[in-house]
């Protein structure tokens, strides 16, 4: 089992004592799964990745991570624990000053000694690991680039090829798709995916585009204000469940427009003469 939530709340530092991110939230996760995370704006999607994370403490609840209790064991074992799991926040975390190189190698950091990390800021280590994990995004002409001269898309596909040189063993990934169009967004998940699939990795993903999550997840919960409105297989999740999720909140018309853009992406392209 790699993730297991048993009532579980959270509470941002400096927040109202009665304004929980999380309520009671119940969930596990099998290693290897594929987890699709999607609701309105702020029903707590980043929230759960960072407890999944280990980076934010529950106030309340009892969490496990690889059958272990991180928030009951001493820092350094979970600082080790925490090595085996790969957060990808939504703004990639990318020093703009940094060659490509290097932010991408940054994955690799919790498997290398304090010697070879220090060593590879002077000169890359491992340059190939980077090379190879930029060339399934087609970032691979970028690899001495700077990071601020990327695009937005690019400096998120970048932060994306970082789990690849990862030996994460579970992947929580946070909208990693809302700076790419959609042909794009669909190349981008579709190597997360395979990655997750060749490693037996876990991979829970918060998506703003529904129907990419529905076309491409085999499990998709549902979170609003904080609690999960539903935790279903794929093929049980209807429109009917997917409206009242997004029912009344400021994003459900970019839903809608977002949908038909991802629906564009489906379909084939037009054969040129
Ligand atoms: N650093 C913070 N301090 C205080 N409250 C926070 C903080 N981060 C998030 N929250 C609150 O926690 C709740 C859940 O936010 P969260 O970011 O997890 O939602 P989300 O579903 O990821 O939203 P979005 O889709 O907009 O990214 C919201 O009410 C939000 O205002």
């Amino acid at each position: 089992m790699t993730f297991h939530l048993q009532k579980i709340s959270t509470r941002h530092s400096g927040a109202a004592q009665d304004s929980f991110a999380l309520r009671e939230v119940s969930l596990s996760i099998q290693q290897g799964e594929q987890v699709a995370l999607i609701g309105p704006s702020g029903a707590g999607k980043t929230s759960l990745l960072h407890t999944l994370a280990c980076a934010l403490k529950p106030v309340q609840g009892e969490l496990q991570v690889f059958d272990i209790q991180p928030w009951h064991i001493a820092s350094t074992e979970r600082h080790r624990m925490r090595a085996r799991l790969f957060l990808a926040p939504q703004t990639p975390p990318l020093p703009p000053r940094q060659r490509v190189v290097n932010a991408v190698l940054a994955g690799a950091l919790p498997q290398w000694s304090v010697w070879q990390a220090v060593r590879s800021l002077i000169k890359p280590v491992e340059v190939d690991a980077a090379y190879q994990a930029l060339m399934p995004f087609n970032l691979q002409d970028k690899l001495y680039a700077r990071v601020d001269r990327l695009s937005g898309g690019e400096r998120q596909r970048c932060g994306m090829a970082r789990a690849l040189v990862s030996k994460a063993e579970a992947f929580l990934v946070d909208e990693p798709l809302s700076a790419l169009d959609p042909t794009l967004a669909l190349q981008t998940l579709k190597v997360l995916q395979q990655e997750a699939q060749q490693r037996n990795a876990t991979l829970v993903c918060s998506l703003h585009q529904v129907e990419l999550a529905r076309a491409n997840f085999p499990r998709i919960v549902g979170l609003r204000d904080g609690r999960v409105v539903f935790d279903a297989a794929n093929a049980e999740v209807s429109d009917a469940m997917i409206a009242a999720l997004y029912q009344n909140s400021q994003d459900e018309a970019e839903v809608n427009i977002a949908d038909d853009m991802t629906k564009l992406a489906v379909i084939d392209p037009i054969p040129r003469c």
